[in-house]
């Protein structure tokens, strides 16, 4: 049985200045590498068999298999493991004849039907990509992404192929294997099942590193380590009553609890989201110091990261904060302020999304119409409206499943799904939308109530909830933006300490099936 947990492809043209390709694949196989592909495009057929010959030596040695990258000939010639090819070479059903039925072969697939010929046609897995942008390949096609590579191991795995092996290609290295591992793993609760991908195959991760032992180990530590952010799965209820129940008890844990929330928020919110991180009986903290990060990222119940007034410098450690926080199961809520403003917020917005795992991704119509369409067009970091509450329960619902998360869409009905479940709150009051940072410090509410409870679906429906309720009952008492205020925040603090039924009997929520 081959394990496919780490493959490595290794090819001259990536190497370090001054590093041979055997030395850095020695380092790699001294690292862990499980599987071993040897890709040459520009050498001849000579120099490639000897090359060969030298890798499959040193393979051996470390019972790691040697498959060959396209050439059948060069793979028979010096007995290789197998051979692996792409959509534009030789058919997978010649390369099986030619190779015998005991050699291992391996096809490149970007979509089902490409799997489902390549399975037919007798492979032994599939690498399945790319899954993100990468330098190592002039890609033909766009990146299937993580949603596109779920759709692939759903078809190999659901349709009596489940012998097939599984692999992921295309980008992947340490800042992302965790998030790959995590959001391509399918779930079907009815009948207790999962789905993994059977490993990854990097390219530069390992063969342009500077320290390609260390790095391997790295990478194969971290596919093994287990999940880096907490498994919501399964824990969302899947009726109102359930839900309305388990949201009741959230408030006077918070209260109970008084977790650290750290925010790497806007210039423009910071005083009212600390003040409303209080009101709600969590503790703010405000830094955007890198070297803070580790430490804050230990102490933390949650990180909230707000775009708002984004900069290069921010960028940089709103990453670093991401990779700790996933690291100490911090969980994170994520508001991309204004992503679509600006080609700026909109690269930056995907870049955090494929960094890490997000817990909670919170935003107004057009900023989520941005991070659904990688590019959008908001005026500002006020929204665009998507369409109807059904088109706005439909982006949320693609998003959430998409990038296997929480997603909240906020307005005059918040949206919320976890990609199985999709609830709508209608309370909150339009005096909201008159005052700056009110959905900025709502993130902050939701990251308090994520940092005191597992279930990070229920925990966003009860921040959304209690904010919309108490701006309900703060603006019936006052007759502008400017009183509103301060008595949001009165309203907001009371509901945790004692009116907690007075709080549930004003919930309006209703459930999508
Ligand atoms: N017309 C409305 N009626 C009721 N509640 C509203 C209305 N508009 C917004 N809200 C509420 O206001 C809060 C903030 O939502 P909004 O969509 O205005 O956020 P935002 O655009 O991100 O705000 P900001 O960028 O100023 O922080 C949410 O709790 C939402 O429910
Ligand atoms: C007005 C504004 N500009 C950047 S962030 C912010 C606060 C509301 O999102």
């Amino acid at each position: 049985m081959v394990d496919y947990t780490l493959y490595l492809v290794a090819s001259q043209s990536f190497l370090p200045p001054g590093v041979d390709l055997l030395t850095q694949i020695q380092y790699a196989l001294e690292g862990g590498i499980t599987v071993l592909q040897l890709r040459e495009k520009e050498i001849t057929t000579a120099a490639f068999v000897r090359l060969a010959k030298q890798v499959l030596a040193l393979a051996k040695g470390y019972n790691v298999p040697l498959i060959i990258n396209d050439r059948v000939d060069v793979m028979l010639a010096v007995d290789a493991d197998g051979v692996h090819i792409g959509q534009d070479d030789m058919d997978a059903a010649t390369v099986r004849q030619l190779i015998g039925s005991k050699k291992i072969l391996g096809v490149s697939t970007n979509t089902v039907e490409e799997a489902q010929k390549a399975i037919n046609n007798g492979a032994d897995y599939i690498g399945i990509g790319a899954i993100f942008h990468t330098q190592t390949k002039a890609l033909t096609v766009p990146p299937c992404g993580i949603a596109g590579c779920r759709e692939i191991i759903k078809y190999c795995k659901l349709t009596q192929q489940s012998k097939i092996k599984t692999v992921a290609i295309g980008g992947i290295n340490l800042s992302n294997i965790q998030r790959v591992k995590y959001q391509t793993a399918i779930q079907i609760p009815k009948d207790n099942i999962q789905f993994t991908l059977d490993g990854v195959a990097v390219v530069t991760a390992i063969i342009s590193s500077a320290d390609a032992k260390s790095d391997t180990k790295a990478l194969k530590e971290s596919w093994n380590r287990g999940i880096c952010s907490r498994l919501d799965l399964n824990l969302c209820p899947r009726n109102l009553d359930t839900l309305k129940q388990r949201i009741g008890s959230i408030p006077e844990n918070v209260l109970k609890t008084n977790p650290l929330i750290h925010h790497i928020t806007n210039n423009v919110v910071k005083n009212f989201s600390a003040n409303i991180t209080l009101a709600v009986g969590a503790s703010p903290i405000m830094s955007e110091e890198r070297a803070e990060i580790d430490d804050l990222s230990r102490a933390s119940g949650a990180l909230l990261l707000n775009m708002g007034t984004l900069d290069t410098q921010r960028t940089e450690t709103m990453l670093y904060a991401v990779k700790k926080s996933n690291e100490n199961k911090v969980p994170i809520v994520f508001d991309p302020v204004g992503a679509g403003a600006s080609n700026f917020r909109a690269n930056a917005t995907r870049e955090f999304l494929e960094s890490g795992i997000m817990n909670v991704i919170k935003g107004n119509e057009g900023e989520l119409l941005t991070i659904l369409k990688g590019k959008g067009a908001m005026k500002g970091v006020d929204s665009i409206s998507c369409g109807t509450l059904e088109d706005k329960v439909h982006l949320v619902e693609e998003i959430s499943l998409r990038e296997r998360t929480v997603v909240v869409c906020t307005g005059r009905h918040d949206v919320i799904s976890d990609g199985r479940c999709t609830v709508v709150c209608s309370n909150g009051h339009p005096v909201l939308g008159q005052v700056t940072g009110t959905g900025c410090a709502l993130g902050s509410v939701i990251a308090a109530c994520c940092a005191v409870e597992e279930d990070t679906f229920s925990a966003t429906v009860a921040a959304v909830a209690w904010y919309g309720i108490a701006a309900e009952l703060a603006a019936a008492e006052c007759n502008g933006p400017g009183s509103f205020m301060p008595t949001f925040i009165d309203r907001l603090s009371q509901v945790q300490k004692s009116e907690v039924s007075l709080w549930m009997s004003k919930v309006d929520l209703e459930m999508i099936q």
